[in-house]
């Protein structure tokens, strides 16, 4: 538990558990601290722990109220959701991918993947050009209004203000990202939108989820995820947004604070709070940033020393000759600071800037200096080129439809497979319904064909068409609770197979979903292992299909190993990925293809109904898919035997995901690969690897089966942001930008850059428009608990003069050292 105890202002918002209340509170005056002190409460006032639900702006505000309530409650502490917007929407994505029609195996593509294919489709070659568009599909997706929310992928028309050319090239940018079962971090928010606002049992089956919900940073906060927290919020409205309007920094990005707060106001009429005492930082520090803040055009909250702040000194401030000069100052001031301390702690100091370009220059310096330092752009950890490298194995391995990996993993270590065959393999696949990523897969190389297996087992052999429903979404807790399939000998249903299991754990919300209860499972169930036996003597030989079935695949694998069943090695396909390839439409959940396809069946979400459309759609799909086999196999053999070698490798490591546990494939996969070897000359690069391995251990749930735990931990580095992944423990001074600081608290802290056109920027200025700079510059003062330093330059490295920031100006005399 936090040492202090909280004040009476802040004990009152602790003990409003029901009702929607709104905390807009100044800076520094506890409101995390408050925050994470009313879970404690909820759970004592008796809110079932898994009911709550707190949602932060970063990782690392989750992660910090993790590690306090763990410290409080470390028994049930698991059970609560605390996520960041993005977590939330991934896991509810998860959950419901296959009542959407998103592939259930899907990925999340991080922000350099997503400028991979901007490159690609519009053919820049600029990081200003790539970053502008990636930056304008997120926001016209975020924008898209209700209309044109559906969970087909985001369609032309929401990109229409940008034009007909740029919108047809952004559906492309989509399309690929669905070719490889992939979704981007826009995606996250739109398709959650689109499912809450399209369907109604989803809609309801999420107002049901959570009692308790909490938003931190409401100031920050998109209108589009408010609708979402409303939504979860809205059967016992019991929902805290808490933030500080003079924090506001991401208006640039879309956030609108003004109306979030107004909206919900209206919805939910909310007590209001406010806190009063800021405990963080001096007196000084302070009331210079108050007096600073008095120059908001509209400045919204008061600060208010707590009477335990000390008085503290004077802010140090310094214009030096140069940008040179101004990093030695920096540096100079940061030894005085350690000097005579041998443990003296560089972690608690920080340097802000505005720019990136401020940083290079400065932590150059402080490494001349041997002031140990670390910078986001150097940790990039997972962006660095050896992290992807052996990153992009691992997604290929588990998605084998993912491109962006495949062309990657034929960069390093060299395989002889030049750019043009890779083109061309491109290409001519695209004709033929054959991707890349086949020349991955062993099977394209039994007949030079992907899908000839499956064309004659369908025209003269056997397949089985399945469908399972389970308790859950969980592969290591959750039960299959029902298995449907269809036989077809030679393409003709010869047999039905359709069980029940009994379950060992209570189907809970599935039930609305498969509408199976308890009681029901209790009477026509049959013991898991008999029905798995029975299913597998029954598909014996088969090629196994289904419509989205990666999760059943998992599902079917676990519970029948569970049940003590040997598992025999199948084929199998999946109509999602063949109506993908063969068909062109929006959507391919399988209501949407049999709607458009006129299927006489139309699915019901009962496992035997679905079954019986997947065959129709099964049926549908194979003489197109036949009708192009001759280039397929033209294709292969003129391309393929290049790539064979590798398919292997690809296929035992997919094994692997099975028996091994991430690290150690981790492991086997850097020497098999080569990857080791080829980094080995690089010591750097070399622990890079070594590193990642660490993360893979410490990240490893024993608990959970092995592939599934290496999906998470994918997930988490594709979520996660460089700044979560900065060790505090690491004894080094951060240089970090300004928004990269919000919600964090230092003993020390630089603001470095402080001149006119760098801070405030050349476009706020050009634009008269300060107001977001200076909320910008209050944030940074406000992040200093004892000391703070404001630095600048008079000249810049083109020679031009520059002078002070007039943000300077505001903050009075008494409270400055001026050197
Ligand atoms: N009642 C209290 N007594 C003593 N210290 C407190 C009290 N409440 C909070 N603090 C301390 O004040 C500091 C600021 O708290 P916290 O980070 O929760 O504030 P905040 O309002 O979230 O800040 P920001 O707006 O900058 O994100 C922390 O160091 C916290 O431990």
């Amino acid at each position: 538990m936090d040492k202090h105890q909280p004040n009476p202002e802040q004990q009152k918002i602790i003990n409003h558990i029901n009702g929607a209340i709104l905390v807009l509170a100044p800076v520094g005056t506890g409101k995390t601290f408050v925050l994470s002190e009313r879970v404690a409460r909820a759970i004592k006032n008796g809110i079932p722990i898994e009911k709550i639900l707190c949602l932060t702006f970063t990782n690392r505000a989750a992660k910090e109220m993790s590690e306090r309530l763990w410290r409080m409650h470390p028994e049930e502490f698991r059970q609560i959701t605390i996520k960041t917007f993005h977590g939330l929407c991934a896991q509810m994505l998860r959950i419901e991918a296959i009542n959407i029609g998103l592939p259930t195996d899907f990925v999340i593509y991080d922000d350099s993947d997503c400028k991979e294919i901007i490159k690609e489709v519009f053919g820049y070659q600029k990081n200003q050009d790539i970053q502008r568009t990636f930056f304008d599909i997120a926001k016209y997706k975020s924008q898209a209004c209700t209309e044109e929310l559906s969970f087909l992928y985001p369609t032309e028309n929401i990109y229409q203000p940008l034009g007909l050319n740029f919108a047809k090239k952004a559906i492309r940018y989509q399309s690929i990202l669905q070719e490889r079962h992939a979704i981007d971090f826009a995606d996250l928010v739109f398709f959650v939108r689109a499912m809450l606002n399209c369907k109604p049992e989803i809609s309801q089956r999420w107002q049901e989820r959570f009692d308790f919900v909490q938003i931190d940073e409401i100031q920050d906060t998109h209108i589009c995820e408010y609708e979402i927290v409303r939504h979860l919020a809205s059967r016992t409205r019991n929902l805290a947004t808490i933030g500080d309007l003079d924090q506001t920094i991401y208006e640039w990005r879309g956030s609108e604070p003004d109306l979030v707060i107004q909206q919900f106001t209206e919805d939910f009429q909310p007590k209001k709070y406010s806190l009063t005492f800021n405990y963080r930082a001096t007196q000084t520090l302070l009331n210079a940033a108050s007096s600073f803040a008095n120059s908001f055009e509209q400045r919204q909250t008061q600060i208010t020393p707590a009477s335990s702040c000390k008085p503290g000194k004077l802010i140090k401030t310094h214009f030096a000759e140069n940008e040179q000069t101004e990093a030695i100052w920096i540096g100079e001031q940061i030894q005085n600071l350690a000097a005579n301390n041998q443990r003296f702690p560089y972690n608690r100091v920080a340097i802000l800037t505005r720019t990136h370009k401020r940083i290079e220059i400065i932590s150059k310096v402080l490494e001349q200096l041997n002031i140990p330092c670390i910078t986001i752009e150097q940790y990039q950890f997972f962006m660095r080129q050896e992290v992807k490298d052996t990153l992009a194995y691992l997604k290929l391995i588990l998605n084998p439809f993912d491109t962006g990996s495949f062309r990657r993993i034929l960069l390093r270590p060299t395989r002889g497979i030049g750019a043009r065959t890779i083109q061309n393999v491109i290409t001519e696949g695209e004709k033929c319904g054959f991707y890349l990523t086949d020349m991955g897969s062993i099977q394209t190389f039994v007949d030079g064909d992907p899908f000839s297996n499956l064309i004659s087992a369908y025209k003269s052999g056997i397949i089985v068409v399945f469908d399972v429903e389970t308790t859950g979404l969980s592969v290591t807790n959750d039960e299959v609770i029902e298995i449907a399939a269809l036989k077809l000998v030679n393409g003709k249903v010869e047999a039905e197979f359709h069980q029940h299991i009994l379950n060992t754990i209570s189907v809970g919300d599935s039930q609305h979903i498969h509408g199976y209860t308890d009681k029901e499972l209790a009477e026509k169930g049959r013991p898991a292992n008999q029905v798995f036996s029975e299913f597998f003597d029954f598909a014996q030989n088969a090629f196994l299909i289904g419509h989205n079935v990666g999760f059943d695949i998992k599902m079917v694998t676990a519970h029948a190993s569970k049940a003590g069943i040997t598992i025999p090695k199948f084929q199998w396909g999946d109509t999602w990925n063949l109506a993908n390839r063969f068909i062109d439409l929006d959507s391919y959940s399988l209501e949407n293809l049999a709607k458009k396809l006129g299927l006489p069946n139309l699915p019901t979400h009962k496992a035997l109904d679905d079954t019986r459309t997947t065959v129709e759609l099964l049926g549908y799909l194979i003489p197109k898919i036949e009708s192009k086999s001759d280039y397929r196999q033209a294709l292969v053999y003129r391309y393929g035997e290049e790539f064979e070698s590798l398919a292997e490798q690809i296929e035992t490591w997919r094994d692997d995901t099975q028996k091994l546990r991430p690290a150690d494939l981790l492991e086997k996969l850097l020497t098999e690969s080569g990857l080791q070897a080829y980094y080995e000359t690089d010591p750097q690069r070399e622990n890079n690897l070594l590193e990642l391995i660490n993360i893979f251990r410490q990240k490893d749930k024993p608990e959970i089966n092995s592939d599934t735990a290496l999906r998470s931990i994918l997930e988490f580095t594709a979520l996660a942001k460089n700044l979560d992944q900065i060790s505090q423990q690491d004894n080094q001074v951060m240089i970090i930008t300004i928004h990269q600081s919000k919600g964090l608290e230092f003993d020390s802290i630089f603001i470095a850059g402080a001149s006119q056109e760098e801070f405030p920027s050349f476009l706020s200025l050009r634009n008269d428009n300060l107001e977001e700079e200076k909320r910008l510059f209050y944030v940074a003062m406000t992040r200093a608990k004892q000391q703070l330093f404001i630095s600048g330059f008079l000249e810049d490295s083109r020679g031009y003069s520059k002078v002070p920031s007039e943000f300077i100006d505001s903050i009075p005399d008494k409270y400055l050292q001026l050197e």
